[in-house]
């Protein structure tokens, strides 16, 4: 079981920051939990759409209530004229997560949360059209087509397989994207999810609290990893010159992206879950390199730095062997960790106070103004 490390310093580690009920992340007995629920059961026999609508509603939906929501959100999925055309505008280099950003913060100026009773609907709009968001803007940018974003996949997972690669994706595939997706949903006051609690503190509107966590995951010491962690991995032609080349970004003391976590002390439980998947889709695809690869990296990083694999770091080979392009690990993250963020929002809105901590100032001490002219 993973346990939380002792916490001290900078960065407000280990200091409570407000309550939740939604998830546990470490902690000593019970390690990942979502409202109650093991994430790796959740991820063994759940599908994304109940997991989202256990941290947005609140319970696990039964049979009735599931094939309604995964009706709406099937019906949610389409994008206004006006999206599209600005999709089309964004260039083929930029950062697929500005896309997101831009793709959320743009819905939130046609279709306005306009009071925070419509805050589910809200977020089962964003859900449905993340997907969409991001593959309308790379086959357009990439491939010069204007994809329909439209499809009769029912989960998530598959819609999104499906605009990127134009095809039905193949059972194994939809599977696990449907376990990538519950692995990313939830995990407590990580730095986006923060990123969003602060934001709807001053009561603003959730594409705001969105688009601010979009803009937080962004970075690649939080989910910007696994696209940092494929890059690595790809230089890598077989494990001995995996091995060397750990070695030596250790002796340069560079960050190995992919491993180590803030609140996780010896495992992070989604990695193992993530892993086993990824060795699947390596036999599926028949690879010798990328995943021997991997394993030597985790191997030499655990015997060197005592540090372990986070979840992004299987997550890279995984994606990889389905054919998603790199660029597009990030904002899958985003499709995924959305349930959460909304949860956070609507918890925080429940029982608000503006969070606004206090500095330890370390400026010069008070001094009189000097006019220009003097200076
Ligand atoms: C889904 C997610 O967002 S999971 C996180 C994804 N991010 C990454 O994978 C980026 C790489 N990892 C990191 O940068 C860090 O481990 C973080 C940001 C995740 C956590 O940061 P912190 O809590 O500040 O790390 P922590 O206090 O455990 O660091 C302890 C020591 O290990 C080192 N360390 C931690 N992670 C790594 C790493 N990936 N590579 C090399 N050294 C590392 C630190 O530099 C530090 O060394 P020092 O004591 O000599 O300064
Ligand atoms: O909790 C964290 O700091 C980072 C993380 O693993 C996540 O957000 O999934």
């Amino acid at each position: 079981m993973a346990e939380a490390k002792v916490l001290s310093g900078a960065g407000l580690r280990g200091q409570v920051a407000g309550q939740t009920a939604l998830s546990t992340v470490g902690q000593s007995g019970a390690g990942l939990t979502y409202r109650g629920y093991d994430v790796r059961e959740l991820a063994a026999d759940a599908q994304f759409e109940e997991v989202a609508y256990l941290l947005l509603y609140g319970e696990l939906p039964t049979q009735a209530q599931l094939a309604a929501y995964v009706s709406k959100l099937g019906k949610l999925r389409d994008l206004p004229q006006a999206l599209k055309e600005v999709l089309e505008r964004i260039p083929a280099d930029a950062h697929p997560m500005d896309v997101m950003r831009t793709g959320c913060s743009f819905l939130g100026n046609i279709e306005p949360e306009k009071d925070f009773s419509e805050q589910h609907d809200k977020t089962d709009r964003l859900l449905a059209a993340f997907p969409a968001i991001m593959c309308y803007w790379y086959r357009f940018s990439h491939d010069g087509k204007r994809i329909s974003c439209v499809s009769d996949e029912p989960s998530i997972g598959g819609h999104f397989l499906h605009l990127l690669h134009d095809k039905k994706p193949s059972e194994l595939h939809v599977k696990v994207m449907n376990v990538s997706l519950i692995l990313y949903a939830e995990h407590e006051f990580n730095a986006s999810t923060f990123t969003a609690r602060v934001c709807a503190s001053t009561l603003s509107d959730l594409f705001s609290c969105i688009t601010a966590a979009i803009g937080s995951l962004r970075g690649p010491l939080h989910g910007g990893a696994n696209e940092a962690a494929m890059e690595m991995i790809e230089r890598f032609k077989s494990p001995e010159e995996a091995i060397k080349g750990t070695l030596g970004m250790l002796e340069r003391k560079d960050k190995i992206m992919g491993f180590g976590h803030a609140i996780y002390k010896d495992n992070d439980p989604r990695n193992e879950v993530i892993k086993g998947w990824s060795k699947k889709l390596a036999e599926e695809v028949g690879d010798t390199v990328l995943f021997p690869v991997s394993e030597a990296i985790d191997k030499t990083m655990w015997e060197q730095k005592k540090l372990f694999p986070n979840a992004d770091f299987y997550h890279a080979s995984t994606y990889h062997f389905m054919g998603i392009p790199t660029k597009l690990f990030t904002p899958i993250f985003v499709c995924s960790r959305l349930t959460g963020w909304a949860a956070h929002v609507f918890e925080q809105r429940a029982n608000n106070r503006i969070i606004r901590p206090s500095a330890e100032y370390t400026g010069v001490e008070q001094r009189k103004f000097v006019p220009i002219e003097q200076r």
